[in-house]
């Protein structure tokens, strides 16, 4: 579905991505993980088309991505950043319909109204209550489901998320991935996650991408890329890594240097 490879990145001289290769399948809950500056952010902005690669190729679905046309691409594709909505003006209802944008003729109308899906989408979002609220007066988690909403009505194929639970609560953050699993699942849809936390990464991804110093560390399945070695080796720190006990994935327990 993704495929990018070596990928180059350089901002005033200095290298921030070096030969990133990158494989997404259709349908895979794919995590890209990594120390503070790494590249990820980076990395997400490449594959998703804001900014354009130094060196190197992505292709969604065989087709270069400079290549789509905008409205086609924003069809395929939908980017959830870091404090995407806009900040002031706007109920949520609104910022919601907004992601109905690429299926707009110039005179803002669709083919068929979207009512039915912006009205569903809000409503496992538990957004309905909050339908006429300002944007600028939500709580951080209620703004971030806000976002996931927009991105949602614009049914993607591909879903690029970029630290999604920043901010949120652990009862939101499991939340927020448990919605964006549900619409995998159901719909088929392809999501690519820069995640901060590596519990709720092994928990959630189907394969991980470990970026470090802006290069691929290590890529695979959670259990084979989270192992004690590697985590220290990239992120300066053993863990202690056990399986969790519903599901086996690993899970890393953190260790203070005057701990043991
Ligand atoms: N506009 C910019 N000008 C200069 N350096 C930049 C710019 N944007 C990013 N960088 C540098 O590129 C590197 C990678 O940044 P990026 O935001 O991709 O990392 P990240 O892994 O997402 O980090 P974090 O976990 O802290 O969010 C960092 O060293 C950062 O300082």
């Amino acid at each position: 579905m993704i495929e990018a490879k070596a990928l180059d990145f350089r901002i005033g001289g200095t290298d921030i991505l070096r030969g990133v290769d990158i494989c997404v399948s259709k349908g895979q809950f794919f995590g890209i993980i990594g120390p503070n500056g790494s590249g990820k952010s980076t990395l997400l902005k490449l594959l998703s088309g804001i900014e354009r690669p130094l060196a190197g190729t992505v292709e969604f679905a065989g087709r270069d991505l400079n290549a789509y046309p905008r409205k086609e691409l924003a069809r395929l594709l939908a980017v959830l950043q870091q404090d995407a909505l806009p900040p002031l003006g706007y109920t949520v209802r609104e910022v919601v319909e907004m992601g109905r944008y690429p299926y707009q003729s110039w005179l803002g109308s669709e083919k068929e109204d979207p009512a039915q899906l912006i009205d569903k989408v809000m409503e496992q979002l538990d957004l309905k209550r909050l339908s006429s609220r300002q944007v600028a007066e939500l709580s951080g988690g209620e703004r971030q489901r806000a976002a996931l909403a927009k991105t949602l009505v614009q049914e993607p194929g591909v879903l690029m998320l970029d630290e999604p639970t920043t901010f949120l609560d652990i009862g939101f953050q499991l939340q927020m991935m448990d919605y964006v699993r549900e619409w995998q699942r159901d719909n088929g849809l392809t999501v690519v996650a820069v995640l901060h936390d590596l519990n709720l990464a092994a928990q959630y991804c189907d394969r991980l991408l470990v970026l470090h110093g802006g290069r691929v560390a290590a890529v695979g399945a959670p259990a084979e890329v989270l192992v004690p070695e590697l985590v220290e080796e990239v992120y300066g720190t053993m863990p202690i890594v056990l399986p969790h006990p519903d599901n086996g994935v690993p899970q890393i327990l953190l260790r203070g240097r005057l701990d043991g």
